[in-house]
């Protein structure tokens, strides 16, 4: 399974976690409004990171993201709001970038409405509905994604926790194109700074399941 490690934001935490961890990706967050928030006197050296670094964005203009790409050197790009078809195609052309396209889930899901997102996408991302759009800590229904109807793959996020590997490994045999989690929240100090033993410890974990 892969590991997503979002809401990282001080550069010492993001050398440990590189050291210790090496998660697939690390995500900084370009929301002004959350407690993450990465993009105000954040340390030069981020960029210099080498661990994948997805900027994780909310109903931001394009021209924007773009600059934070080149700024702080990412490797992809998580749209966490409601940008339009239009929006994310021009970022993938654009960046040529991985690019994560966030769907919240509250009691069900409309798959017809993703259908067109597919040819600019890499992977879906599904966390849990919430006004503050992210970061909340709070699990969904996972039984909604039992219909889930593409062969796109795509990540679980959402308040997840260690106390979840049985369930995400039950939810894995039964879903091949579940390819991932994205984990925040559960696994901090404090807002940004995540607990890199428990992240590690969680990696671990992640092995065992096929
Ligand atoms: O983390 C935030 O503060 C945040 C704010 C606004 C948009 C997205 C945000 N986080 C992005 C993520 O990918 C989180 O990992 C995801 O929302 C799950 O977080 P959590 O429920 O704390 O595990």
């Amino acid at each position: 399974m892969k590991l997503k490690v979002c809401g990282m934001k001080y550069l010492r935490n993001i050398r440990d976690l590189e050291a210790q961890v090496r998660p697939d990706w690390m995500g900084l967050i370009f929301y002004p409004p959350s407690p993450r928030f990465a993009g105000e006197n954040a340390d030069p050296e981020i960029s210099k990171v080498s661990m994948k670094k997805v900027g994780v964005f909310v109903n931001e203009p394009s021209a924007s993201i773009l600059q934070k790409v080149e700024a702080f050197g990412l490797s992809g790009v998580q749209l966490h709001g409601d940008e339009t078809v239009g929006q994310v195609q021009e970022i993938k052309e654009k960046s040529g970038l991985e690019v994560f396209k966030v769907f919240k889930v509250k009691d069900e899901m409309l798959w017809s409405e993703l259908e067109s997102y597919l040819p600019w996408v890499d992977y879906f991302l599904f966390d849990t509905y919430t006004k503050d759009h992210g970061g909340s800590g709070k699990t969904f229904d996972w039984g909604v994604l039992r219909d889930y109807p593409f062969e796109k793959p795509f990540l679980l996020s959402g308040g997840v926790d260690m106390d979840q590997v049985h369930a995400i490994s039950e939810l894995k045999k039964n879903l091949h194109q579940f390819a991932g989690l994205d984990i925040n929240s559960k696994f901090e100090i404090e807002p940004g700074l995540k607990d890199i033993a428990k992240v590690k410890g969680f990696k671990e974990e992640l092995k065992n399941i096929r």
